[in-house]
């Protein structure tokens, strides 16, 4: 099933029990419990510090966990280094996007796709296999003809979708995004919309952080709601944004 409208969600493919994040005194993730579940789009929402992007660095291994764990398709994944996580099948894209800024677009899709870079391959396919693969995402981004353009000469919505296609060129069955559709303009996100979906159909589980509410309603199959470090709500969309109690804490009015 796709988004919006997914109800029977897969198997869960990550396990998140009692996680926790403490950095010196302040709890960025507290005791979380949650499951990421195939073939739907999870969105985490929640006001600004509540630690969505710590908690996406705990499942892709950018920080250590103070607590809990985290299951990929059963297995533990804590310990593990980013790239080994990265090759057992989740991708993320960051806020700050981290591109190769000096490399040029097909060079910045092909890197993800070297040899090593390749779940559960010991070599990876020749170049010229690479290259169509890299010119067939570029063409589905709006990317093809800034092939050879340096990402730092890049437009701000074309990086955003530079960030997107190194994603839709692994083979990673989990992707977290964070806040891939923020600063898009109307026709952007609308590529942006259909690219998702697309891969959403195609059998790709998707986790995104977003604060735009137009964009989570878009969007979402499920809603997980953080504050403080704690899961407040991890529900349908329908159930979550109706809380008023979440609108307050959303929207700043707590009393
Ligand atoms: N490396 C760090 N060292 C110390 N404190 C940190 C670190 N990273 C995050 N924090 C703190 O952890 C809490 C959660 O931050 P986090 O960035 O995960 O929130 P967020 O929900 O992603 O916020 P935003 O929506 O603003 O991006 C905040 O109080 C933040 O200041």
């Amino acid at each position: 099933m796709t988004m919006n409208g997914a109800r029977n969600a897969g198997e869960t493919l990550l396990e998140i029990r009692h996680l926790e994040k403490r950095f010196g005194g302040v709890k960025a993730v507290a005791d979380v419990t949650m499951d990421l579940r195939a073939g739907i789009v999870t969105t985490l929402v929640g006001p600004n510090g509540a630690g969505k992007t710590t908690l996406f660095n705990l499942i892709t291994g950018h920080l250590p966990r103070s607590g809990g764990s985290v299951r990929w398709l059963g297995r533990d994944i804590g310990g593990l280094k980013p790239y080994q996580i990265a090759r057992l099948g989740i991708a993320r894209t960051f806020q700050d996007l981290r591109l190769f800024s000096e490399m040029t677009v097909e060079e910045n899709i092909l890197t993800v796709m070297e040899p090593n870079a390749l779940p559960f391959r010991l070599s990876g396919p020749p170049l010229k296999e690479r290259r169509a693969r890299a010119g067939h995402v570029l063409e589905r981004t709006g990317l093809a003809d800034k092939r050879a353009v340096r990402a730092m000469d890049l437009a701000y919505a074309e990086r955003k979708f530079l960030s997107l296609a190194r994603i839709m060129a692994t083979d990673a069955r989990l992707w977290l995004l964070d806040e891939p559709a923020s600063g898009l303009d109307p026709h952007s996100y609308e590529l942006f919309l259909a690219l998702l979906r697309e891969e959403v159909s195609a059998g790709v589980t998707v986790c995104i952080i977003e604060h735009n509410l137009d964009i989570v309603i878009g969007i979402s199959d499920r809603i997980a709601f953080l504050d403080h470090g704690r899961l407040l709500a991890d529900d349908d969309p329908k159930t979550v944004l109706e809380d008023p109690a979440l609108a307050a804490i959303y929207f700043g009015d707590r009393s």
